[in-house]
């Protein structure tokens, strides 16, 4: 009997666990530490493998920790996608970056008019928003067009690396600079400000104040400035470096961003480039990657094509879903499982759950979860939906604060949410599938050069359950094979649901 001729077919949901990963027990895996009976169980009751969710696998650079939109992005298109990171990369390497005649145009004009480059980016080897090293080739690019005046406007990270890891690369910044023989340090921030993606406006202005009219608190030494962060590297507070002199944008400056990933930097882009413009300010501003901004800022690294996955054979087919998730990841079941693509198809329904207030998710590890299983069972009672594709948020979000007990906690509180959700399929006669989209909570700590386990909050390379649990108990049940990757989930959600992969993906059915 082969896989494929016991799987029945029918109507499913998928379900992301979101920084579920697997890696052996240990005292800084919260995912073992916590008590989670279903998810227990899950694994060893059902047909289960562990997907490649990281590096080459699913499109980043060998090694690379996943991340929730290449996740995303690879579950919904059904084969790697090169990502960003691994196209800037690329660019680098064949030299297009710094030759961009885009960037070459203007860098002329700036060098021409004796005016000022900017650049803004993150400043880490994280490689989910930035890697400090694209800096160095844009730094190479400004000698080569002999801009004289070029100003770093550095955002420090303490969320995807180690905390308090700050001063090791802005002094490598300060390396890259000398190597180029040009640039220098001029503003520091945490990304806490900088990066906020909630609409929080308030951290935003501070970045734009301290950017764009060097408003912020005076520092004599980078020390100084990250030492007057009391909360790590993400909360840096708005710093000039005296050293700098004006470091303010003035009319006719040149404004190119590093970062290559968009949805934490495009609040800022917008402001600062709303505010240049409402003080009378023009600059040509460009970006590393494409970035989903209300203003027009191109890019000098373009997107891969990610059409013909999961929500377009689901058209297609005139197959309904349903895509469910808190504010957190709304738009990773939506706008990036769909191949970042914002249309919304005529055969599928957002639900974006949003909370109260601000959330604190150490005090709150159960975030908004009730409300987003409660949608899901409701989806899930609906005859005329053929698919619920749920993101349940809090396995990663908690994670990201590197407090162990609040991220027990939220595993916890996901395994019975996972529980409620398997009984609502199994009375409506539907198929689970659940996946992590990247690791983060197996790993909770990270060893700093002195050799201490140090708290972490980043994500992982480490590989992620998938597992299948069929629509009847009494189904047979094939096991899955061994090797698995995020691509082969659309593949298999399909064949799940009566259907054939789509000619698009190269990830396989497991079943
Ligand atoms: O933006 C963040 O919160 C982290 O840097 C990455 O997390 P995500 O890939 O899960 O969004
Ligand atoms: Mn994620
Ligand atoms: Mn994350």
């Amino acid at each position: 009997m082969s896989a494929s001729e016991t799987a029945s077919t029918g109507p499913g949901i998928l379900l992301v666990l979101d920084g579920w990963g697997r890696a052996p027990a240990a005292d800084d895996n919260a995912l073992a530490l916590a008590h989670t009976p279903v998810l227990d169980e899950l694994v060893t009751r059902f047909p289960s493998t562990l997907a490649d969710a990281s590096g080459e696998a699913v499109g980043l650079l060998a090694g690379t920790v996943g991340n929730s939109e290449i996740g995303h992005m690879v579950i919904g298109a059904g084969r790697p996608l090169p990502y960003d990171s691994l196209l800037v990369q690329r660019a680098i390497d064949n030299g297009t970056l710094r030759t961009h005649p885009r960037l070459s145009a203007v860098l002329d004009r700036t060098a021409a008019a004796g005016r000022a480059l900017h650049l803004i980016g993150l400043c880490s080897d994280g490689q989910i928003h930035a890697h400090v090293e694209h800096l160095g080739d844009l730094l190479t690019a400004a000698a080569t067009h002999q801009v004289k005046r070029v100003f770093i406007h550095a955002i420090t990270d303490g969320r995807d690396v180690a905390d308090h890891t700050a001063p090791a690369y802005l002094a490598r910044v300060a390396e890259l600079a000398d190597r180029a023989g040009t640039g220098r340090l001029a503003t520091l921030i945490g990304r806490g400000y900088a990066m906020d993606k909630a609409g929080n406006l308030d951290l935003t202005e501070q970045a734009v104040a301290l950017v764009a009219d060097g408003r912020g608190m005076p520092a004599d030494s980078l020390d100084q400035a990250v030492a007057a962060s009391g909360r790590g590297d993400e909360w840096v507070p708005a710093s000039v470096l005296t050293t700098a002199g004006s470091t303010a944008i003035a009319d006719g400056d040149a404004v190119v961003w590093f970062n290559f990933r968009s949805d934490r930097i495009q609040q800022f882009a917008d402001r600062l480039y709303e505010h240049l413009v409402a003080t009378g300010r023009s600059v040509d501003m460009l970006s590393l990657a494409q970035y989903d901004t209300r203003a027009a800022i191109p890019a000098l690294v373009e997107r891969a094509d990610a059409s013909g996955g999961l929500a377009d054979e689901l058209a297609a087919a005139g197959l309904r879903s349903v895509r469910i998730a808190e504010a957190e990841k709304f738009e990773h079941v939506t706008y990036y499982i769909n191949g970042r693509d914002t249309s919304v198809r005529a055969v599928e329904e957002h639900v974006r759950i949003t909370g109260e207030g601000k959330p604190d998710y150490i005090a709150r590890p159960q975030m908004n979860l009730d409300r987003v299983t409660a949608a899901v069972l409701q989806a899930a009672g609906r005859a005329d939906v053929d698919l619920v594709v749920a993101n349940l948020a809090n396995i990663d979000v908690v994670a990201h604060t590197g407090h162990l007990a609040a991220t027990i906690t939220a595993c916890e509180a996901t395994d019975a949410a996972v529980g409620r959700i398997l009984d609502a399929a199994r009375d409506n006669g539907r198929w689970v599938l659940a996946v992590g989209d990247h690791g983060n909570a197996e790993k909770m700590t990270k060893r700093a050069p002195d050799g201490t386990a140090r708290p972490y909050g980043g994500h992982t390379t480490n590989p992620v359950p998938l597992v299948i649990v069929p629509a009847q108990e009494s189904q047979p049940v094939p096991s899955l094979p061994e090797q698995a990757t995020l691509a082969d989930v659309a593949p298999t959600v399909l064949r799940l649901l009566g259907h054939k992969p789509g000619s698009a993906m190269t990830g396989r059915p497991l079943l």
